[in-house]
């Protein structure tokens, strides 16, 4: 069985080599030619799976996308020509829900803002959307969700419209899928006049995808001199992006924040996982063998620790300023797509064992820590 796999899906060879040869690909320059003789294709986000890259692909049985976006895939396509498909639901929720949150507490950090009494929208709650909303229970952030779609399935009671979100809100987050039809379109969710409405200075994150905001818009509402805290890990257009906008930005980053090393290689286990049973064979391999040991996985908070310590915890094990200083000083000389290849390793809340007093345990553990009470 011949297996093509994106050169930046980590553990393709661990998983699936018992099942054929494996070859891998460069996502955004793969050609038809390479696909024609493959069996089972494996891609990321920046790959356009549609007829032209699968026409002359007369083995391929299966199609995988290591990713929770599928805006990338023509589904459709493939139900026409038979090809089993699975993306990876959910393969990292956590990460992004915890790129969120170190951002927030940074933003706290740097501009001496106080998180708890504040309201934070959440636009899409679905994995990653729910996810946040688990991990910051008890931040003392008021959470309003916006899910109309959840919400007309009878799913979320707590729905509050958009234009309301946005005006009740200091703080915006959007994890919604790319729809670019339809009665729940997000394309440009956020566009011109919404921009135009937004508080002075409310925080404006998005890490969903890049199209959701109107990305010349909301440079057009800066360069007019509209106040707004922009942080952005997506953008329109990417790798081309619109570099102007960098600028305005409080922290930018390269379509990272899903980039965990258990985000990504969940999201390979459960492509693994999927294959296994399209061709009805029980999967043996387990992501848990894969993963390397973390470089800090232990601490332990004096009863000097406050609330104000949470940040300092949470950018212990991550720190988006880590990746907004990357792509700032690198963009220019290497390119979008090459700081996303070489993206440092970066773990979960969960890799951090932390030895805590009883006072801070829950909200340690909510946040997605593994706590112990110390009871000192
Ligand atoms: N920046 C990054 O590295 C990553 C970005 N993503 C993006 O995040 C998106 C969301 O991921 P998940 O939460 O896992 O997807 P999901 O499918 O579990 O949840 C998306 C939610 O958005 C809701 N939704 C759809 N249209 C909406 C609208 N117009 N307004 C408000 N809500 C709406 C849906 O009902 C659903 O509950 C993905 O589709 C992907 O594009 C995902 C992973 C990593
Ligand atoms: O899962 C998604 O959807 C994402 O956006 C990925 O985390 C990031 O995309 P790629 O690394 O697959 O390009």
């Amino acid at each position: 069985m011949k297996i093509l796999a994106d050169q930046n899906m980590p553990l393709v060879e661990e998983f699936f080599s018992s099942f054929g040869e494996v070859t891998r690909f460069d996502g955004r320059a793969v050609t038809a030619e390479q696909v024609q003789d493959a069996d089972v294709l494996l891609t990321r986000s920046i790959t356009k799976v549609n007829k032209a890259l699968l026409d002359n692909a007369d083995k391929l049985k299966f199609v995988g996308t290591a990713t929770i976006g599928v805006d990338h895939i023509d589904q459709t396509f493939l139900a026409t020509r038979d090809i089993a498909f699975s993306s990876a639901p959910g393969c990292n929720a956590v990460a992004v829900a915890e790129y969120v949150i170190s951002a927030l507490y940074a933003y706290s950090q740097d501009r001496d803002v106080e998180l708890r009494g504040k309201k934070l929208a959440i636009i899409g709650v679905g994995n990653i959307g729910a996810c946040l909303q688990h991990k910051l229970a008890y931040s003392g952030i008021e959470l309003i969700l916006c899910d109309p779609v959840l919400a007309e399935q009878g799913k979320l009671n707590e729905h509050v419209d958009i234009d309301t979100a946005l005006a009740q809100a200091d703080f915006v987050t959007f994890h919604v899928p790319l729809v670019k039809s339809g009665a729940h379109q997000t394309k440009h969710l956020l566009n011109k006049d919404r921009i135009k409405q937004l508080k002075p200075n409310m925080l404006v994150i998005n890490a969903s995808r890049g199209d959701v905001i109107d990305n010349q818009a909301l440079l057009a509402a800066k360069q007019a001199g509209q106040k707004l805290e922009l942080i952005l890990d997506v953008w329109e257009n990417e790798p081309n992006i619109l570099t102007e906008l960098m600028a305005h930005c409080l922290y930018t980053s390269v379509h990272i924040a899903g980039h965990t090393l258990e985000g990504k290689a969940r999201g390979t286990q459960m492509l693994y996982q999927a294959l296994c049973k399209t061709l009805e064979v029980e999967p043996t391999k387990r992501l848990e063998t894969f993963l390397p040991t973390p470089a800090i996985s232990q601490c332990q908070l004096n009863n000097t620790f406050t609330e104000r310590d949470y940040g300092r915890i949470v950018h212990m094990i991550y720190d988006i300023r880590r990746d907004n200083g990357l792509m700032r000083a690198n963009l220019e000389s290497q390119g979008f797509d090459v700081l996303r290849k070489q993206y440092p390793p970066r773990r979960e809340f969960s890799t951090l064992n932390i030895l805590s007093q009883p006072s801070h345990t829950q909200k340690l553990q909510q946040l997605g820590f593994q706590v112990e009470m110390n009871e000192e």
